[in-house]
């Protein structure tokens, strides 16, 4: 039987630990945790994940609040606002989404957050210090999707050491950080991309399948063997024959579902974990300040 990797009991499981956290820090800061999203133009996933993290802060006592700026802005505008967001004593946390318009160079915007306020874990300290952890620790910071893979695999109790992990997909918010955080655990690590040669290869001998590309049905029945687990990152909005939205991951789900030995759905499985992992990094970052 196939394990479908939902990631509700996980959050069950942290609902008390987030709430009782961002309950302490506003009983010292007499506030609540306070993460600000800067949100410019409207990427779909990014709309996504704003909705979703919103309504989750409101249940675990975190205040959420989006900044949203027009597609286009110059980065110029951005830089200040990021500045004056670092120098907000009421805010916790910073989080700038991705994709930026081509105007706006991104490595600029995301290394002019301040590091204690780097919720998201893109910053180059807190890339090197993902890059860098002891051997076979388990990575307590860092980007917010692959820690809430790490995370899903823990609860479920999948373990990487050993195993084969192929990634597909090499940004620096998912495929990248993903494989620090497979690599430290003990897996071997192959990174695929839109220029790998024969990507069928690569996956068919994979443990662990991570799929972080935006395309739909990349992942197929034929490039998995049987028994893998497939972590399925994809955030694609599609409108069927009949007009019907649907929202689906990178994984033909329908047919590598029964040959997979653990499968998260879309949506109810990275992506619900991602919103989490922000909320607890975001009361991590209060309770610093908390504790200065
Ligand atoms: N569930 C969640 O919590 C999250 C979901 N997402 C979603 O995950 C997906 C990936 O996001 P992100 O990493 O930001 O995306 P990017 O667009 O930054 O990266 C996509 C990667 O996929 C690779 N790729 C594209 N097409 C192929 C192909 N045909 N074969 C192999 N590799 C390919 C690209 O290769 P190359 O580098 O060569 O161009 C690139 O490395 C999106 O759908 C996004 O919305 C993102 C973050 C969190
Ligand atoms: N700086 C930055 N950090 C990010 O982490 C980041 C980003 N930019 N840009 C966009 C992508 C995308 N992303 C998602 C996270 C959760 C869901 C999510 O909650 N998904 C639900 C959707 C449920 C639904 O509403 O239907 C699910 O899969 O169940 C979606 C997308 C984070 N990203």
């Amino acid at each position: 039987m196939t394990v479908i990797l939902k990631a509700k009991p996980v959050i069950e499981s942290l609902t008390t630990s987030l709430t009782a956290d961002a309950a302490h820090v506003t009983a010292t800061l007499g506030r609540k945790p306070h993460l600000t999203v800067v949100l410019v133009g409207d990427d779909p996933a990014s709309a996504i994940y704003v909705r979703n993290k919103q309504r989750r802060a409101e249940e675990v006592g975190v205040q959420s609040e989006t900044i949203r700026l027009n597609a286009d802005v110059s980065q110029a505008e951005v830089v200040a606002k990021v500045q004056q967001l670092n120098a907000d004593p009421a805010v916790d946390g910073i989080i700038v989404q991705l994709p930026l318009p081509n105007q706006i160079d991104a490595d600029v915007i995301i290394n002019t957050i301040a590091d204690a306020k780097d919720v998201d874990g893109f910053t180059l300290a807190a890339t090197g210090r993902l890059w860098t952890l002891p051997k076979n620790s388990q990575a307590t910071v860092g980007p917010c999707t692959p820690l809430g893979i790490m995370a899903l695999l823990d609860y479920y109790g999948i373990d990487v050491a050993g195993k084969n992990a192929v990634i597909v997909g090499r940004s620096n918010i998912v495929g990248k950080p993903m494989a620090a955080m497979l690599l430290n655990r003990g897996a071997t690590v192959t990174i695929a991309h839109s220029q790998t040669t024969d990507l069928k290869a690569a996956t068919q001998t994979a443990d662990i399948i991570v799929a972080a590309t935006g395309r739909r049905n990349l992942i197929t029945a034929d490039m998995v063997k049987p028994g893998a687990t497939i972590i399925d990152v994809g955030m694609n909005r599609y409108v069927d024959a009949a007009g019907k939205k649907h929202l689906t991951g990178d994984v033909d789900y329908a047919n590598v579902a029964p040959i997979a030995g653990a499968i998260t759905p879309v949506p109810g499985g990275v992506g619900p974990m991602t919103v989490n992992m922000l909320l607890k990094q975001t009361i991590a970052a209060a309770a610093r300040t908390a504790a200065e």
